[in-house]
């Protein structure tokens, strides 16, 4: 589906963000991106999209081909979907305006002025109801909380009709039952879709149990490849030296009382 080759992102701060990475993703397959903070995982998620360019290397698209090139990058970003841990919806516009916004990379910035047709408002609506929302879909966003507005975000993904889900750190700022819930909806709608999907999370229980592959990055270099099978103490051990996340993240709520 896509494919990072020899990929090295050094910002002009000289912070080196990844060490040259070469990565192939395969169609269908959910992967989760796991390191410690700083360890690269928003850098490859932002040049698999090309919000960030690459220093050296190049990424590569499936149906799109070298996404460096300007027209590449527009087809390729129109059938990508991105999820952000800040939903970044509009928050004095309805839920359905905002997923109506997920529809603007299929039209010129001239005609997205003028209201759009009725069967990409049908399309948002059925986005919506999707992600259990429908009864919400003329509320304000700012009026949700924050796991029906990370729904919004998934269906402002979904409408555009993505061959890709590239989502960094969907669940970061929900609570954990939330967390568990907003995740396992994204998980099943791309199982069901066959939607290719990469996402980082710092909760090492939700990689296990919803990642088919697990890919985790330290200091910008790939420090494991492979199944939540094969992710044992050692493998822990090399992302986040001695102290795991799962210590502090996605605990029952009471953990923290
Ligand atoms: N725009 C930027 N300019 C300069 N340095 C940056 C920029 N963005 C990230 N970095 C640096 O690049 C390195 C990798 O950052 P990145 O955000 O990719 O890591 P991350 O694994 O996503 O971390 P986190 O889990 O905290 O979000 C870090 O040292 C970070 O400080």
């Amino acid at each position: 589906m896509i494919r990072v080759e020899q990929v090295e992102v050094v910002y002009p701060s000289g912070t080196r963000a990844l060490a040259p990475v070469s990565l192939a993703f395969a169609p269908g397959a959910f992967t989760v991106l796991l390191g410690a903070s700083g360890a690269g995982k928003s850098t490859l998620l932002r040049s698999l999209n090309g919000l960030v360019r690459p220093s050296a290397g190049r990424v590569v698209a499936a149906d799109a081909g070298d996404i460096a090139r300007p027209a590449a990058l527009r087809a390729h970003r129109r059938r990508t979907g991105m999820i952000f841990q800040q939903h970044q919806l509009i928050g004095r516009v309805s839920v359905l305006g905002n997923v109506l916004t997920g529809r603007l990379g299929y039209h010129s910035a001239l005609r997205s002025l003028w209201p759009l047709p009725q069967a990409e408002k049908l399309a948002a609506l059925a986005a919506i109801e999707r992600v259990g929302l429908i009864d919400y879909a003329l509320r304000r966003a700012d009026q949700l909380s924050g796991g029906q507005q990370q729904r919004v975000g998934i269906a402002r993904a979904l409408v555009q009709q993505p061959r890709l889900i590239l989502a960094d750190e969907p669940v970061a700022s929900l609570d954990p039952a939330t967390a568990e819930r907003v995740l396992s909806l994204l998980a099943a709608i791309c199982r069901e879709d066959g939607l290719t999907a990469i996402v980082s999370l710092h909760q090492l229980d939700f990689a296990r149990r919803f990642a088919d592959r697990i890919v985790a990055l330290a200091q910008g270099r790939v420090v494991f490849d492979g199944p939540p099978a094969a992710l044992d103490a050692a493998a822990v051990a090399r992302i986040y030296g001695a102290a795991p996340p799962d210590a502090y993240a996605s605990q029952p709520e009471e953990a923290f009382a």
